[in-house]
């Protein structure tokens, strides 16, 4: 469903990326986890075709990602960025409608309306519809966001999802719900890249994690093979220990204490 083939992306004289390959099928969440500056939002930006690949090959659905056009695109893949934008006082019921556009060619029809609504009442914001979206707190903007794209690829049969941090700013309730909600799509036959900064939500909730370092895939595979104490060593220079989840088959991380002192 998104293949990435040998990826590299170099600006001036500095690769930011080298070398990345990885696949993620329908069904699947893959979750791209680093240290920061490792490459990850960059990575992001090259598979939503924000940024172009300086070498290597990006394919979505079985077609190279150049060979569609943006109205092509938007159809069946949605961005949820890492920066929220809005600055004009949209209600949030308009601002959910938006992700419609690609379908309704901006005359929403009653099924895009219908569909917006299912899609703020999905994140839990339906009472919040006819509110000033910039006057809503951080995690709210975040949750209507969310709902913005679900919203976009509601009813397509193979949409792909690419969440940027989508965590951030969210509590422990609604940082679980966002990528339950991620998953629930996925179980319909969607994909979804989501970056992560987050180790234990990624062991959770991946089928997949990519580990970047310095622009380049240090561990890609099964939570259980990318998340061992070795592994996060070398990428984020800290000494954990891993405890099973007692309810889930994946490792939980526990950094270990006084390793700091003679850091700073
Ligand atoms: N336009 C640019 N010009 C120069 N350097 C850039 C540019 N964009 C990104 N970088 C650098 O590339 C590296 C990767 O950036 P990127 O935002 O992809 O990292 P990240 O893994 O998402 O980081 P974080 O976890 O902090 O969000 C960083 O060192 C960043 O400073």
């Amino acid at each position: 469903m998104l293949e990435v083939r040998d990826i590299s992306y170099q600006i001036r004289n500095r690769k930011l990326l080298d070398g990345v390959t990885f696949r993620a099928n329908p069904g699947e969440l893959l979750a791209i986890v680093g240290s920061n500056g490792a490459g990850k939002s960059t990575l992001l930006k090259l598979c939503t075709r924000e940024l172009k690949a300086s070498g290597g090959e990006i394919r979505l659905l079985d077609k190279g990602i150049d060979t569609y056009s943006e109205k092509e695109l938007s159809v069946f893949r949605a961005v949820l960025p890492q920066q929220n934008s809005v600055v004009f006082p949209f209600l949030v019921s308009e601002l959910v409608l938006m992700g419609r556009y690609p379908h309704s060619d901006f005359h929403p029809s009653e099924h895009d309306y219908f569909v917006a609504e299912m899609a703020l009442k999905k994140v839990g914001m339906w009472e919040f519809a006819s509110r000033v979206f910039t006057t809503l707190s951080g995690g709210e903007q975040q949750r209507v966001q969310l709902a913005r794209v679900l919203a976009q690829i509601w009813d397509v049969p193979r949409g792909i999802l690419f969440l940027d941090e989508p965590t951030t700013g969210l509590d422990l309730l609604h940082q679980h719900q966002m990528l339950e909600l991620a998953r629930e799509f996925t179980q319909k036959g969607f994909c979804a890249i989501v970056i992560l900064h987050d180790l234990n939500l990624a062991a959770q909730y991946a089928d997949q994690i990519v580990m970047l370092r310095s622009g380049k895939v240090e561990a890609i595979g099964a939570p259980q093979d990318v998340i061992t104490v070795d592994i996060i060593k070398r990428v984020f220079n800290l000494n954990v220990w891993l405890v099973e989840h007692p309810e889930m088959d994946c490792p939980m991380v526990i950094p270990q204490q006084n390793q700091f002192s003679d850091r700073y």
